[in-house]
C-alpha cells in the first residue's frame, strides 16, 4: 500500500503550551482514517499542519511525498482541505465562490464550469448555487466547503468535522460521498461521532492531550470494551484528569 499521507513526530507548541505532541500516522490510498479525541485534543491543529496552513514548531508531514513545509505547492495540489467553519468571502454566491476556488486550482473556461457543476452535484449544492454564502444554513455551508475540497479531485482529502450541522439525512449523503471517493484517495476525518468511525472510516486514530494513545481498525477499537462510547472514555480521560 502507498503512503500518500506520511506524518512524522509532529509536533506543535504554543508557547509553553504542547497542542500536538510527538504524532506520527500515514494514510493509504483506499483508507479511511477517523481522527479522535476530545475537544482540545489537538485534532484541527494537527490537521491545520498537515494542510501547511500551521508551520510545525517540530516534526514533518507529506502529502503525495511532497513535504508540506519545503513543497507547499506541490503538496497542496495533492490536497483538498475542509476547515473548521464556513467558508471565507461570505459575501459571494455558492457558484460564484467555487469559481473562485476553481481559478485558483489553475482551471478556466468549460472546464471550470464542468468542475463547478460536478463539485456541486457531488454536494447537492444545486439548489442554492446562486445565493450568497452568508445567507446559507450551516449544513449548506458546510457543503460549500466540502464541495471546494473536492473541487480538484485530490488524492488526499483532509476533512475536520465534514458532517458537523448537518441534518441526518445530510449526514448520511456526505458519508455516502466519502465511502464512494475511498478507494482512489487517501481521506483523514476529524469527528467527535463515535458511530461515524464505524460507518466510514477503515482505521481510527485516537488523540488525548495532543498524543496519540490508540492507532486501530473501528472493530479493534470497538473490542476493547462494552461501547464505543465507554472505549473512548477509558482511551482518554486519564489523559485529560492527568493533566
Ligand atoms: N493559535 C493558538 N494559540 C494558542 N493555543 C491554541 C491555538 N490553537 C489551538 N490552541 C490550543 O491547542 C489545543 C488543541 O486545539 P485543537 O483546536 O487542535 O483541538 P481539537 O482536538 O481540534 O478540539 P475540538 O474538538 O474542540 O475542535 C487547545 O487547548 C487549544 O486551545
Amino acid at each position: 500500500m502507498t503512503a500518500l499521507i506520511e506524518i512524522e513526530r509532529l509536533t506543535k507548541r504554543f508557547g509553553g503550551f504542547t497542542a500536538v505532541d510527538d504524532v506520527t500516522f500515514s494514510v493509504a490510498k483506499g483508507e479511511v482514517l477517523g481522527f479522535l479525541g476530545p475537544n482540545g485534543a489537538g485534532k484541527s491543529t494537527t490537521m491545520r499542519m498537515l494542510a501547511g496552513f500551521m508551520t510545525p514548531t517540530s516534526g514533518t508531514a507529506r502529502i503525495c511525498g511532497e513535504d508540506v513545509v519545503d513543497r507547499p505547492v506541490a503538496a497542496k495540489r495533492h490536497l483538498g482541505f475542509l476547515p473548521e467553519g464556513a467558508p471565507t468571502y461570505p459575501e459571494m454566491t455558492v457558484t460564484g465562490f467555487l469559481q473562485f476556488c476553481g481559478r485558483a486550482r489553475g482551471f478556466h473556461g468549460s472546464a471550470l464550469n464542468d468542475r463547478v457543476a460536478h463539485a456541486m452535484a457531488l454536494t447537492q449544492l444545486e439548489g442554492v448555487r446562486l445565493q450568497p454564502v452568508e445567507t446559507l444554513s450551516k449544513g449548506f455551508k458546510r457543503r460549500v466547503g466540502l464541495a471546494a475540497a473536492l473541487l480538484h479531485d485530490p488524492a488526499v482529502l483532509v476533512l475536520d468535522e465534514p458532517t458537523d450541522g448537518l441534518d441526518p439525512n445530510q449526514k448520511h449523503e456526505v458519508r455516502n460521498l466519502i465511502r464512494a471517493m475511498a478507494p482512489e484517495k487517501a481521506i483523514v476525518i476529524s469527528t467527535h461521532i463515535l458511530e461515524e468511525v464505524a460507518a466510514v472510516c477503515t482505521r481510527a486514530v485516537v488523540i488525548a492531550r495532543g498524543r496519540v494513545v490508540a492507532d486501530a481498525t473501528p472493530a479493534e477499537l470497538a473490542a476493547k470494551g462494552p461501547t464505543m462510547d465507554a472505549v473512548f472514555r477509558a482511551l482518554t480521560l486519564p489523559e485529560v484528569e492527568a493533566a
